[in-house]
């Protein structure tokens, strides 16, 4: 790169640069190496056909590197059919053969556990064959979903060609008043943008009130970028960012070059001020049919599930533990609790937020996507309603499509858990 052809650049721009080897701006059509390439049981099997079909013909069959990609076992664990055992064997021998690393089905969901585990820095590429994949722009990644036939050119060739994105910055100030938290402030930039305001473009969420959120609230945020249709929901790295990878990636420093430059280019810029956020709801069925809590009070839940990779961490549950002290669940409420991963399990188990669970008549599940797809068990029958900390209402989502799902933060799930309807968790 130049000095002299150089412009002020977003976080994007200078990801791809780097990832491309050449400067870039967004627009611009490159080959990007990846970094890491991570896969699940869902959608590893059709990525690993495609990788054989590629392939096909070559005396060697070996992945690009193995060191650089993660395969993760969460949708469907432990396996609920022959179906999925059968895909969860045919990915732990594609792993063996290939030297990859195979989190099995213990382990949690995959974007709980790739960041968690330290395979994620800031200034990163990563693809996953998961929509979301953005989840690791927390980290000041790039980070975003690719579809099976994608990550099977990855897999063989370490290279994905992309459109660098527009950027689309959301400015927040003011603080998050009390019992409301990230999630409420997601749904509220959903509710605003709407399903499609972020279009293939990377969000980037700036200002006070996003530098004050702990990792486990930036996630939640970057997680749901594609509910806006972003491409990548990225939080620039900060001294938070460095804390928290330096648990996990030894010597990790923080290194001030992977944040957007001031005269970047930015497709929109948009102001937000927190200071008197109500908590929010996606109401049925859209992620940006979201309404203040207010209009939607009263309104009785058969099911509260608190999990998934948007809501399912240790301060999540954290959350529902403190708010229910040791009051049980409301008659008729069925309250289902499944921690995004083995780790945080035992983070709250060590707390002792388990047995608290357990002694309200909560269902403690183990670390899973649970009922959050509609894929397992967990899920809403005919006419019920349901209340999830996870990222999606679709009809049909969470089980039958005469269900309705409320989407909502850890507090909003304690408090219709506690009192059997969609409540104000500041009444309680
Ligand atoms: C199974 C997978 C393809 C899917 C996704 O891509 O997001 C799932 O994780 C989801 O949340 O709907
Ligand atoms: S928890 Fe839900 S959103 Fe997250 S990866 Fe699993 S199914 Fe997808």
């Amino acid at each position: 790169m130049s000095a002299n052809d150089s412009h002020p650049m977003t976080i994007s721009e200078k990801i791809f640069s780097r990832a491309s080897g050449k400067e870039v701006k967004a627009g611009d059509f490159v080959l990007a190496n990846i970094d890491l390439a991570m896969t699940h049981d869902i959608t590893g099997p059709l990525a690993v056909d495609g990788f054989y079909e590629i392939m096909k013909g070559r005396e060697e069959k070996k992945v690009w590197d193995p060191s650089k990609i993660v395969i993760l076992f969460d949708h469907q664990v432990p396996a609920d059919s022959l179906h999925a055992a059968k895909n969860h064997i045919m990915l732990r021998e594609f792993a063996k053969e290939q030297n990859i690393l195979n989190y099995d089905v213990y382990e949690g969901v995959c974007h709980q556990v790739v960041p968690e585990k330290g395979h994620v820095k800031p200034g990163d590429l990563v693809v996953g064959s998961d929509s979301h994949t953005c989840a690791y722009g927390s980290l000041g990644a790039f980070s975003t979903g690719v579809g099976s036939t994608d990550m099977a050119a990855v897999l063989a060739s370490g290279k994905l060609w992309f459109r660098v994105p527009q950027t689309i910055r959301f400015e927040v100030e003011g603080k998050l008043p009390e019992r409301v938290y990230s999630k409420d402030l997601i749904l509220h930039l959903i509710g605003d943008v709407g399903v499609e305001g972020a279009r293939y473009m990377a969000a980037e969420y700036a200002g006070s009130t996003v530098r004050s959120l702990s990792i486990s609230e930036r996630m939640t945020m970057s997680n749901m970028a594609i509910e806006m249709g972003g491409k990548a929901g990225i939080i620039e790295p900060d001294v938070v960012t460095e804390k928290y990878l330096q648990e996990r990636i030894p010597g990790y420093k923080l290194d001030p070059y992977w944040a957007s430059d001031g005269g970047a280019d930015y497709l929109d810029v948009r102001h937000y001020d927190v200071s008197n956020l109500e908590p929010q709801l996606a109401c049925p069925h859209n992620v940006d049919n979201v309404k203040p809590v207010s209009e939607v009070e009263g309104t009785k839940v058969d099911q509260v599930f608190v999990g998934s990779c948007t809501n399912g961490r240790f301060e999540d549950l954290e959350i529902v533990a403190n708010m229910m002290g040791d009051e049980p669940v409301a008659e008729g409420v069925r309250l289902l609790i499944i921690p995004a991963s083995r780790t945080e399990y035992m983070k709250a188990l060590r707390a002792g937020y388990i047995e608290q669970f357990m002694e309200a008549g909560a269902i403690v599940e183990s670390a899973c996507c649970g009922p959050c797809m509609g894929g397992s068990f967990g899920l809403l029958g005919d006419g019920e309603v349901g209340l999830a900390t996870s990222n999606r209402n679709f009809r049909g989502r969470e089980g039958s499509a005469e269900s309705f799902v409320y989407l909502g933060s850890p507090a909003t799930a304690a408090a219709a858990a506690l009192t059997g309807e969609i409540t104000d968790p500041r009444k309680i």
